[in-house]
């Protein structure tokens, strides 16, 4: 690592959080704190997720609630995702509802950035909503930096990753994580060496400050967390990030494929952000931006390329968006 990476680690690297919810709530003050959750046909894991989450809402009246609201921001599910999460007790608003002046495009970036435009908080708190025996504790020990420092603006979690393909008879308690070690952290050392220390740069588990969410544009697809991840150190430094252990973290493994199809859409968000490219969201606000992308199946004896677009128009920092409107 970088001299400037190691100190970074050694001092904005929690192995063991222990902000407690009874200890964070009453520094909250005003700061109202929005879980949002971005939920592709996730029927089958929202509700437990959202149910783990619902006492830090709610506490029953024993002291102030850590968390103002949790909200799942649908993703054109197609199956009970937005029935389950309201069941269970989120506020379930569809990408289609919000910033409803722009066409809603596809991906997970996409759900992120109307995400600023459908919560309240000043803070908010980013779950996947495929995890598997989630641990709300996830919440307060993301929350921690962000409520008892000024300087972070973006705080990751880390965690040990086990594999499960249940398709390959494969369940192992690591392996998991296998773009951020194939591609992702030897982009970063290459464009940004000095976030070598980020031990989990493509978790979907992560705290923002909304000042920062909003002056940022969002990388589409899989590419967000790389975008945000960037531009949080671009614009703030590494004191402007932190990372807190969560312990493990279980989700849906997704076949390799689709893992190249994220790849390519994380490669697009860090080329984005070095000189021989401009970027995006000044390139070329329109949904026309995209690049070709091949792969390779075999039919029978006979391998097939499978050719497919891959968005790269990143959507605006919403705070630009909102001046030119107000012009
Ligand atoms: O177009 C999309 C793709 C994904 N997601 C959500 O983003 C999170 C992470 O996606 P996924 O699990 O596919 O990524 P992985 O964890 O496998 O890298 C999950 O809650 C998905 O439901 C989404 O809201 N819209
Ligand atoms: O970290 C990774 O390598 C990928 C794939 O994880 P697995 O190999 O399926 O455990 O998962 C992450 O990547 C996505 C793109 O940034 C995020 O959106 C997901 O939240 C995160 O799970």
């Amino acid at each position: 690592m970088t001299p400037e990476a190691e100190r970074w680690f050694a001092a904005r690297s929690w192995q063991e959080p222990s902000w407690s919810v009874e200890r964070l709530a009453p520094l909250k003050g005003r700061t109202r704190v929005s879980v949002v959750l971005p939920a592709l046909n996730e029927q089958d894991t929202i509700a437990p997720i959202v149910t783990a989450l619902a006492p830090l809402a709610d506490p029953g009246g024993h002291r102030p609630p850590l968390v103002d609201e949790i909200v799942v921001l649908d993703s054109g599910s197609t199956d009970n995702t937005r029935e389950r999460a309201s069941r269970a007790g989120a506020r379930v608003v569809s990408r289609e509802d919000v910033l409803t002046e722009f066409e809603p495009r596809a991906g997970k970036g996409e759900v992120l950035w109307r995400s600023l435009a459908a919560v309240s908080g000043d803070v908010l708190v980013f779950l996947d909503s495929d995890l598997v025996d989630f641990d709300a504790g996830f919440v307060p020990a993301l929350l921690g930096p962000l409520l008892t420092r000024p300087e972070p603006v973006l705080v990751k979690g880390f965690y040990r990753r086990p594999l499960r393909l249940p398709r390959e008879g494969l369940q192992q308690a690591e392996g998991g994580g296998r773009v951020t070690e194939l591609l992702a952290r030897p982009v970063l050392s290459a464009v940004r060496p000095d976030l070598a220390g980020v031990i989990q740069p493509l978790g979907g588990e992560y705290a923002a400050r909304r000042e920062f969410l909003e002056a940022v544009p969002f990388a589409p697809g899989y590419g967000v967390e790389t975008g945000l991840l960037i531009d949080a150190y671009d614009r703030h430094g590494l004191d402007g990030l932190a990372q807190v252990n969560l312990g493990v973290r279980k989700h849906r493994n997704r076949g390799l494929l689709q893992l190249g199809i994220m790849s390519r859409q994380i490669l697009a968000a860090a080329l984005s952000r070095t000189e021989e490219h401009p970027h995006p969201a000044e390139a070329s606000g329109g949904s026309g931006a995209e690049v070709s992308y091949t792969q390779f199946v075999q039919l029978e004896s006979e391998w097939v390329p499978h050719e497919q677009a891959i968005p790269t128009a990143e959507r605006p920092p919403l705070r630009s968006l909102r001046e030119s409107q107000a012009r």
